[in-house]
């Protein structure tokens, strides 16, 4: 069991404590204790059906059963809705459903709440994502999938969060649109948001991370710099994929 005390966890925005969650009266995820810091990219890998996903639910209140403790900049996030957990500074991007496709992109921006200057704030999308001003008018289905993720990526940043959760940002996406993806992700540090991160391609997203923790049957079994997970031949071997396999 990899310890929970990691590097920096006296600064962790967000920490998490003996937490248990599921979508019944059975635990999906158990005991997970973990933290992130401002400015952080953090990834969460393990074999399929290990409970990433559900936990990252969990984070933003989308589960019906959740213990344990759950702090984001001092607030306690189990009493919040996920309405409040935005308002404090979380953003979500799940894996599927994150673009409104009948809406263009423009009408994307425009719908997300909470945000102080939408007019503004939507301008400044524009200046992050240029290559999304010029497809304001186009309906977000007719988007390659690479420009459906930064319309994603734009609306989850709208409210200006501090944390930005990613279920596999990656998914459905070609090697190239996945580089892409990545060098986004990379980027949000860089504008004041963490990030805590499930990736498929774990090897690649371990390589940019700052740390990494892996989850197997919905515990954590290891948590490390991504760097020494990635140099833990035998624990990579086993929770990240071989090196030169599809998920890489
Ligand atoms: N809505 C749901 N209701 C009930 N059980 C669910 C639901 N969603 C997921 N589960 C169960 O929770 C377990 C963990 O699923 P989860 O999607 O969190 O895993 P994961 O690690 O993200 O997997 P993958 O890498 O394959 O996406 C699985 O056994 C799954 O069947």
């Amino acid at each position: 069991m990899g310890s929970s005390l990691g590097h920096g966890e006296r600064d962790a925005v967000l920490r998490i404590e003996g937490l248990a969650a599921g979508y019944s009266e059975v635990d999906i995820v158990c005991d997970v204790s973990m933290h992130v810091c401002d400015r952080e990219i953090v990834t969460i890998a393990g074999t399929n059906g290990a409970g990433k996903s559900t936990l990252i639910k969990a984070l933003m209140g989308l589960l019906p059963r959740v213990r344990g403790k759950l702090e984001f900049g001092g607030v306690n996030l189990l009493t919040c809705p996920t309405e409040e957990r935005i308002r404090v500074g979380i953003s979500y991007v799940p894996q599927v459903q994150n673009v409104f496709g009948t809406l263009t992109v423009q009408e994307n921006l425009q719908v997300v709440e909470h945000v102080a200057n939408p007019r503004q704030r939507i301008q400044e999308m524009y200046e992050l994502f240029p290559a999304l001003a010029g497809r304001r008018r186009t309906h977000a289905c007719n988007l390659s999938g690479g420009e459906r993720q930064q319309v994603a990526f734009a609306r989850a940043l709208m409210p200006s969060p501090r944390l930005m959760l990613l279920d596999e940002p990656s998914a459905a996406l070609s090697p190239a649109l996945t580089q892409q993806v990545f060098a986004e992700v990379q980027r949000l540090p860089t504008i004041g948001v963490a990030v805590l991160m499930v990736e498929q391609r774990a090897r690649q997203a371990l390589a940019f991370s700052d740390r990494g923790y892996i989850l197997d049957s919905g515990r954590i079994v290891l948590s490390d710099s991504g760097a020494n997970l990635l140099a833990n031949k035998e624990m990579a071997d086993i929770y990240i994929g071989k090196a030169g396999q599809a998920n890489e």
